[in-house]
């Protein structure tokens, strides 16, 4: 049997196609399989263009027709685009689920809806650079082309910034590493964990710094005159694992600042000689206080992000059992924290088609399933859920963000 791809740019709608990849449909006629939106829409590719012409009128965005299933969705995008008073979107769940697409697509709608917006990858492995389709790396603002109002994005690397301060710390012996520090908006943090050797501790880091340096940009940014401006922000997170640290950061910080301070009484009590390292008994007290200060910016971010006001996290997934149980654990957690959580986007969902293929008809059963398991989940039943359609082309640049910011914020 033939494989199949729908890439709607690059092929007729009823041409077959062999080229193999993962993910890639067993034969079926693209026309059918795409069929509400491919019928009505004789060219995606076109349909794009459109979109990119119009894209300085937001209004005409608006109106164009979208490929969406049925989406079951009651505080709508209505309810998130109101209100000049900033509010901060996290989105967040399993690898590879849609997480940065959504996340890049509803920024670009709070841009075209008036809101200057500023989009944050906290991801490790960013894409943002891919799904906006432009070079968004160097841990800067950078402008996003296209929007209404402005748009702006940032890539946070915590780990490379981890591997330069590593590099930092060796090569000039531990000089440098406060300017490095500061940078990160962790000076006080530099400053304090300085005679504790920092570089030696990098070698074996202890789990959380990473998501250390990417809160310490939020904070900076939270703190800065330069993201005054954003009334939309929106973080596309790291997958769950990461996104639970960087929540519970803020209790690692203090417990971690608590033990360094600690320590420090300890050794310094113990032996006259590293006193002299540590410094005198005031200086020891300035340090103290300069550390209490951070663990208050930290609790400041803790409330932050814990305010229903202000914030909500937005849980993404896919029909499948693997990822509606990792949506669970995630939503669990999240409850936990008491962060706010109220929709759930179940992404990448089979359109419906009039054409007989076996598979996609076997793949559109096991979904209905896994959405059904979603409406008796004990987590995530109470979420409101928003469907949203497998598109047939890849999701990348302003446009195509658009178009599912179109499918998937309604
Ligand atoms: N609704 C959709 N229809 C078609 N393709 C989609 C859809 N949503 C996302 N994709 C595609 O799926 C792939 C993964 O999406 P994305 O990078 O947004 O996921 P992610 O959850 O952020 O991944 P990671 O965990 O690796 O960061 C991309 O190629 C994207 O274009």
């Amino acid at each position: 049997m033939a494989l199949c791809c729908s890439f709607a740019h690059s092929f007729s709608p009823s041409k077959p196609m062999a080229v193999v990849v993962n993910h890639c449909f067993y034969t079926c006629s693209l026309k059918s399989h795409v069929s509400p939106f491919w019928n009505s829409n004789p060219s995606f590719s076109s349909k794009l263009l459109s979109l990119s012409i119009a894209r300085k009128k937001p209004r005409t965005l608006l109106q164009v027709r979208s490929v969406a299933a049925p989406t079951e969705a009651t505080a709508g995008f209505d309810e998130m685009v109101s209100g000049t008073q900033r509010k901060y979107y996290m989105l967040g769940g399993k690898g590879g689920v849609g997480k940065t697409s959504c996340a890049a697509s509803l920024a670009v709608k709070f841009a075209n809806n008036g809101h200057p917006t500023l989009v944050v990858s906290t991801d490790p492995a960013h894409s943002l650079s891919d799904s906006f389709a432009q070079d968004l790396t160097g841990g800067t603002l950078v402008p996003v082309e296209g929007p209404y109002s402005p748009l702006f994005a940032l890539e946070i690397n915590p780990e490379k910034a981890r591997e330069e301060f590593r590099s930092v710390s060796q090569n000039n012996g531990g000089s440098g590493v406060k300017d490095f520090m500061d940078g990160m908006g962790l000076g006080m943090l530099a400053e304090q964990l300085g005679e504790l050797k920092l570089g030696e501790l990098l070698d074996t880091p202890p789990p959380g710094l990473d998501e250390a340096i990417a809160i310490s940009k939020v904070i900076q940014f939270l703190e800065s005159q330069e993201y005054n401006m954003f009334t939309r922000i929106v973080f596309d997170t790291a997958p769950t694992g990461h996104t639970l640290r960087l929540l519970s950061l803020p209790d690692f910080l203090d417990a971690s600042i608590g033990k360094i301070l600690k320590l420090k009484q300890k050794i310094s009590s113990a032996t006259s000689a590293i006193k002299s390292v540590f410094g005198q008994e005031e200086n020891r007290q300035n340090a103290a206080d300069k550390l209490e200060k951070l663990r208050e910016r930290m609790i400041k971010v803790r409330e932050l992000f814990r305010d229903t006001n202000s914030t909500e996290f937005v849980i993404v997934t896919i029909p499948t059992v693997m990822a509606i149980s990792e949506s669970s654990r995630l939503c669990a957690s999240l409850k936990k924290e008491s962060v706010p959580v109220n929709r759930l986007v179940v992404n990448q969902i089979l359109p419906p088609s009039a054409s007989d293929c076996k598979f996609c008809a076997m793949k559109r059963k096991d979904q209905t399933r896994a959405i059904s398991m979603i409406k008796s989940d004990p987590e995530l039943s109470s979420l409101t859920m928003i469907q949203a359609a497998l598109v047939d082309v890849e999701i990348r640049g302003v446009p195509a963000l658009q178009f599912l910011g179109d499918i998937v914020w309604k």
